[in-house]
């Protein structure tokens, strides 16, 4: 049975990555994907991981419907034998619905790639609706840890190494930007304390929480 499948993770946890290794999986004996992916950081129409590899892609506009593209590149004549989506948290929830569509009446596997919460910790809309229709969410076994060492679950925006709560959900960027605008992925704890590496090395300084000397 053809599936939709939600690979997701926090930022930096190898989803893209993954991605590439299913279609290159899956081009070695002959089938052909069409790719979508929507504001990757290496560019338009491209699919890329920090591994350094990276495919083309077909860029998602808004508005773009992805079932009615598909259903035109088959008709005319030419393959899709699976649908790989990455940087899925940014595709509209009727895209979704429109990769649900392709699953049930094309008949083709969708892999979907994406993160499922922004800064503040809210679900992206497209990934929301992903976790509502997809056969099956798989959440990436390679840990991202937090600056503590614990499994980071969430994902944080910083500007200069603190942690932001104001701003567009959307502002595409990458971890260790430490002097710029950029994210970092935390624990729970550690994005609720709004405490990152770098605040947690500051704390660690002041003078606040050094031991009294007894001289
Ligand atoms: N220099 C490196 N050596 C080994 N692994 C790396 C290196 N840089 C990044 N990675 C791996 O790549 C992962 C990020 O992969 P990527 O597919 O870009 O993540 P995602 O799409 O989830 O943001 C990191 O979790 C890490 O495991
Ligand atoms: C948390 C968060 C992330 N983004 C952007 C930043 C990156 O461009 C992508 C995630 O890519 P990755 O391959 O998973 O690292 O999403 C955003 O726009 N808004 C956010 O809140």
């Amino acid at each position: 049975m053809p599936e939709l499948v939600f690979f997701s993770g926090t930022m930096d946890c190898g989803k893209s990555t993954l991605a590439l290794q299913i279609e290159h999986n899956r081009s070695a004996r002959g089938l052909q994907g069409m790719i979508f992916t929507r504001d990757d950081r290496a560019g338009e129409g491209k699919l890329s991981s920090r591994l350094g590899l990276v495919t083309d892609a077909v860029e998602v506009e808004d508005g773009q419907d992805l079932y009615g593209y598909l259903v035109d590149h088959l008709s005319q004549g030419r393959r899709a034998d699976y649908v790989i989506a990455d940087e899925a948290q940014f595709l509209a929830p009727e895209q979704i619905d429109q990769l649900a569509r392709v699953v049930d009446d094309l008949g083709l596997d969708v892999y979907a790639f994406g993160i499922t919460t922004d800064f503040r910790s809210k679900l992206f809309p497209g990934s929301q609706r992903l976790v509502e229709l997809a056969d099956r969410v798989e959440v990436l076994q390679v840990e991202a840890l937090c600056w503590c060492g614990a499994r980071a679950t969430h994902n944080a925006r910083t500007i200069g190494g603190h942690m932001v709560v104001e701003g567009a959900q959307v502002v595409v960027g990458d971890v260790n930007q430490p002097d710029d605008i950029g994210y970092e992925v935390l624990c729970r704890r550690h994005h609720r304390r709004r405490m990152t590496a770098a605040t947690a090395r500051a704390a660690s300084l002041s003078p606040d929480v050094l031991p009294v000397s007894s001289a």
